[in-house]
Formats: C-alpha cells, structure tokens, sequence
C-alpha cells in the first residue's frame, strides 16, 4: 500500500470520510444508478497512471475524453463533496482520495461490504486520453489480454475475477455487447456462449439498429444489490459483456467463479464479501502517489 494508511484525515481533517459518505449517500438517494457510476470511476482513475484523479480533469485531451471513458458518471458528486471539504479544511484532502472513498461508500450503500480505506494518495498532474486504450481493459479483451491488464498493475487472477465481481451493480449500454446478439465474429448468428432465454431478453432490450446507448443491468437478477449473483449469471451463461462471459471460458477464472457462485462449496474457500474489499484496497493502492508527490487540487476537475 505504498505510503497509505487509514485514518491519515484523522487530525488534520476529521470530517473528511463522513463529509464524503453522506454527500455519496444524498447524490444515490436522489439517483440509485450514482454508486455504480463512482465505483467504476475509481476503477478507470487507478488503471491510468494509478489512483491519483487523472481521470477526474476535464480538458479535450484528458483522459476523461478518450473512448473508453465516455461512459462514465458521478463526477458532479465528487465536485460536490471537495467543495464541501475545501470549506472545513481547505488544501487537505486529495480527489483522489475523495474518489476511493467514495468508491467505498458506494458499495456500502449497495449493501455490499465495507472496509477501511489506507488514504493520504496526493492527485496527479498528468491526464491523457492517450493512455487509456494500453492501460484499460476493453470488454472484448479476451482472458489473457485482461489478465495481462491486470497483472501489468499487480493484480492476479483471484483480483480480476474479485473486481470484476462489481458488475453486480450498474449498467452497460447496448452498444458495448451488441455484436454479441447478431453477428458475433461476423458469422451471423449469436454468441454461441450466451443463455438462450437471456439472448432472447437481451435482444427485445437491445434492438439490431436501436439506440446504442440504452442502458441494461451488468446484473439482471439485482442491478442495485451488492451480491454474488453476478457470478451465478457469468455460470449461467447470463453474462453481459463478452468480457465477463469469457471469466467462464478459462479455467483458472472459472474456479474463482465457481467459488463465488457457490457450486463448489469449500473448494477454494474464498467469500466474495471478505475478497472484495482485498482486492479493492490492492486495486485502490496503485502506483499510489505520497509525500510530497503531484498535489492536492483545489477543483478536482483542473490542476492548480
Ligand atoms: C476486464 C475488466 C473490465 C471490463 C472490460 C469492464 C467493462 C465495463 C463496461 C463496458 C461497462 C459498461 C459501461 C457503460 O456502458 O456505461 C462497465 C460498467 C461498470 N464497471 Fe466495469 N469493466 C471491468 C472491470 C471493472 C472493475 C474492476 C470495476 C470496479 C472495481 C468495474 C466497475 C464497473 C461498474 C460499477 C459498472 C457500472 C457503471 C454504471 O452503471 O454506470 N468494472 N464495465
Ligand atoms: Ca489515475
Ligand atoms: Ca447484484
């Protein structure tokens, strides 16, 4: 974990986690769909030159803008809880910071696991669109292209599969796993991987020349549960994106799955609610910047 320890706020900022947990918890009381949105945004600050809100500065060439990231939500809730925070203790609390919190939180409120967060990450001063197709796992990576992303951060397969384990909340446009439901590698038909009565679900939300950016559930059991039931449907075949689908296909991911889903009962052992917050804390710890490192931003979206 670098130079992180929890509670590093403790003096200088005591409010600073439960200024940011309710301002989470008001933002996803207003719109539930919030908590997916900050998780997933910690997940694309920390692949892209670690957890130092790179992803969070808005420019035409920040990495905010590239591809990979147009989806992305929440950052009006980290805007809000910096501000809030920059009026108790102003010049203290990183966004970067505030975004693993945050993150945190986001999970707790989906009734997932919570933990404590090592902070005292200092905010970057580089963010480049360029970055993110090389660091960021696309959801037609197959396994070993996303085993690679991750190990490239320190992450083995249990964390994948563990991290992964987040589509259990939130939602994916159709254009991200379309191809799938008509003409999977140009043959015409079908992925051939995909449930059948799921397909068809899939292909009345997702119409063949439909909007691209309707929005299905990652989880169609329980979108807004933090759960297990992701991995019964990546077992079922129920799985969304191919990427997800494919943690079936390998059998070292398909172990940890299995696992996880409950079928092989004490054969690894492993409980999703004890592994998440593991792997989260390696995930939230990447190329962590301390000390006197980058900065601390006073707007979260621009550099000093
Ligand atoms: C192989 C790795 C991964 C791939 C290829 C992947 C890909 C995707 C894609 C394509 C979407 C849909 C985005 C949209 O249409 O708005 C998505 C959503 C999401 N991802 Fe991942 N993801 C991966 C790993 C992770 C990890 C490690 C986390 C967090 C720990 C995460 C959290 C989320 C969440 C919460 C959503 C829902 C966002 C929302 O509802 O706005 N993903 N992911
Ligand atoms: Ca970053
Ligand atoms: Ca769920």
């Amino acid at each position: 974990q670098g130079g992180l320890k929890a509670g590093f706020y403790s003096s200088s900022c005591q409010n600073a986690e439960s200024i940011v947990r309710s301002t989470v918890e008001t933002h996803n009381n207003k719109d539930p769909t919030v908590a997916a949105g900050l998780l997933r945004l910690h997940f694309h600050d920390c692949f892209v030159q670690g957890c130092d809100g790179s992803i969070l500065i808005a420019g035409a060439s920040a990495e905010r803008n590239a591809l990979a990231n147009s989806g992305l939500r929440g950052f009006e809730v980290i805007d809000d809880a910096k501000k809030q925070l920059e009026g108790s203790c102003p010049g203290i609390v990183s966004c970067a910071d505030i975004l693993a919190l945050a993150a945190r939180d986001a999970v707790g409120l989906s009734g997932g696991p919570s933990w404590d967060v090592p902070t005292g990450r200092r905010d970057g001063r580089i963010s480049s669109s360029s970055e993110v197709p090389n660091n960021l796992p696309s959801p037609l990576d197959p396994i070993a292209v996303q085993r690679q992303k991750f190990a490239a951060k320190g992450l083995d397969d249990r964390d994948l599969v563990t991290l992964v384990g987040a589509h259990t909340i939130g939602q994916a446009d159709c254009l991200f796993f379309r191809y799938r439901l008509y003409n999977f590698t140009a043959t015409g038909n079908a992925d051939p991987s995909l449930n059948q009565a799921f397909l068809a679900q899939l292909q009345s939300l997702c119409p063949r020349n439909g909007d691209g950016s309707r929005r299905v559930a990652l989880d169609k059991d329980s979108q807004f549960k933090f759960d297990v039931s992701f991995f019964k449907n990546v077992r079922d075949g129920n799985g969304v994106l191919e990427s997800d689908q494919r943690l079936w296909g390998d059998p070292s991911t398909r172990r940890i799955v299995e696992n996880y889903a409950g079928n092989v009962r004490g054969l690894l052992g492993l409980r999703f609610d004890f592994e998440f917050p593991k792997a989260m804390i390696k995930m939230s710890s990447i190329e962590a910047k301390t000390g006197a490192q980058g900065e601390i931003r006073k707007i979260c979206s621009n550099f000093n």
